[in-house]
């Protein structure tokens, strides 16, 4: 600025202005190029704050549709026992009380006969959907596979443990006349437990492919949460459903949702659980072993687990799946980078080495971003900077998240 304000010399011979004048549109061009290149930094600024704008818009979104959906209250399953005329009907609840209750303009009031399944709004107990009369699993939120894909291959690590499973599930299923010839009994049951993310559902999915076995999967939250006063009612026909499709595999997941140990059952929530925890221990202990369904159970905290679950005849064999160590996580990166097109700068044993304290889950995840941060730099080789960057931006991801979660906790 200094330079572009000096005052025009006191001598005003031709050749001094002339100087003058030069020097001035010098300095006058130096300064355009400094604004311009501010500008284009700003503008470049500009560009990414906004992206990070659009970035956090979507992420308010997702959050937003989040509470949302875990606000939206449970549904009561009813039975209408008598149609009053369009718009009122009565219905049996499955908790037991009945009901005069109001249906919705959206139901087709054809569909509304006595016998009919329904559920309402746990507050306005107005009807809000109609169920299907055929037994229908997927309303449950049951999960039913013919034979899963999933292959004993396809698991990184966890040899002990597929030969343990091997030995509880596959080998009663498939040579039954071994125990029956040595004279003893199968476990009934077998409860896998560790961290989330370390491949306990995958596990279970490929002893039903390697068995030839259906596979169905229920979570336990879901059981008690998602239809008030049915949990019991699926339990129950969960296992009819399984022996139906023998030879089957039935996994609970987040059986602790279920079986959690606890002092006093006061709240109706509480009961709700206690009732399909005593049924589906009912349904255990009426069950032949030597059958040909499988109970599989999963959790992360086995720690909370009711005793009862855990009692001979139960689930009375436990394996756990822990976190990969070095060997395991190498094995789980070559699994998920087996159809990748890897650059042969890329060392997946220093990607294992950096990656400690990382479940299987995590380490899929690591692969596929390293990908995206090729597809980004339009390359068709994934190389050794891109499995850097990717395992970053999870770890960033990663605190993100766990920052979300305890912050989240701090004002439920
Ligand atoms: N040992 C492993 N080998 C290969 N892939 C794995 C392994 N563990 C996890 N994965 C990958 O992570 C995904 C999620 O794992 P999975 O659902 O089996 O974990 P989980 O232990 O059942 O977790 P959760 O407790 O959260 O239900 C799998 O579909 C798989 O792609």
């Amino acid at each position: 600025m200094g330079d572009i304000a000096r005052q025009a010399p006191e001598k005003d011979t031709g050749e001094d202005i002339y100087q003058y004048l030069l020097e001035r549109i010098t300095n006058l061009e130096n300064r355009n190029l400094e604004l311009r290149e501010q500008f284009r930094q700003m503008e470049s600024e500009k560009r990414y704050v906004e992206t990070q704008k659009i970035r956090y818009e979507r992420e308010l979104r997702k959050l937003k549709s989040e509470i949302e959906q875990l606000r939206s209250p449970p549904l009561v399953i009813g039975t209408v026992t008598d149609v009053i005329d369009n718009s009122r009907v009565i219905v049996r609840s499955s908790a037991g009380p009945r009901f005069l209750v109001r249906t919705s303009q959206l139901i087709d009031p054809d569909l509304l006969k006595p016998g009919v399944r329904c559920t309402l709004n746990q507050q306005s107990l107005a009807i809000v959907d109609v169920l299907p009369t055929s037994y229908d699993a997927q309303i449950y939120g049951m999960e039913l596979v013919e034979s899963p894909e999933e292959t004993y291959e396809n698991i990184g690590g966890l040899e002990p443990q597929i030969e343990e499973i091997r030995e509880a599930v596959e080998l009663p299923l498939t040579k039954p006349q071994l125990f029956e010839k040595v004279g003893i009994s199968p476990p009934k049951g077998v409860l896998l437990y560790g961290p989330p993310g370390t491949g306990k559902t995958l596990l279970a999915r490929a002893v039903a492919h390697q068995t030839n076995a259906h596979f169905l999967r229920v979570v336990g939250s879901e059981l008690v949460q998602k239809y008030i006063g049915e949990g019991a009612r699926l339990v129950r026909e969960l296992f009819d459903l399984a022996k139906q499709k023998a030879p089957s595999i039935i996994f609970i997941d987040e059986i602790d949702a279920i079986g959690a140990h606890r002092n006093d059952s006061t709240t109706s929530g509480d009961r709700e659980v206690q009732r399909t925890l005593m049924q589906l221990l009912a349904e255990m202990d009426g069950f032949d072993n030597r059958g040909d369904v499988k109970i599989v159970a999963a959790t992360n905290r086995i720690d909370i687990l009711d005793r009862a679950l855990l009692r001979p005849g139960r689930f009375d064999r436990m394996i756990e799946i822990p976190l990969p160590d070095h060997q395991g996580r190498l094995a789980i990166l070559k699994i998920h980078t087996q159809h990748m097109n890897i650059g042969e700068d890329v060392n997946l044993s220093e990607v294992s080495r950096l990656t400690e304290g990382k479940n299987g889950a995590d380490l899929r995840a690591i692969c596929m971003e390293a990908g995206m941060f090729a597809i980004r730099m339009e390359r068709d080789a994934v190389n050794s900077d891109d499995f850097m960057k990717a395992i970053d931006k999870l770890s960033v991801d990663f605190d993100r998240h766990h920052f979300h979660t305890t912050f989240g906790e701090m004002f439920a």
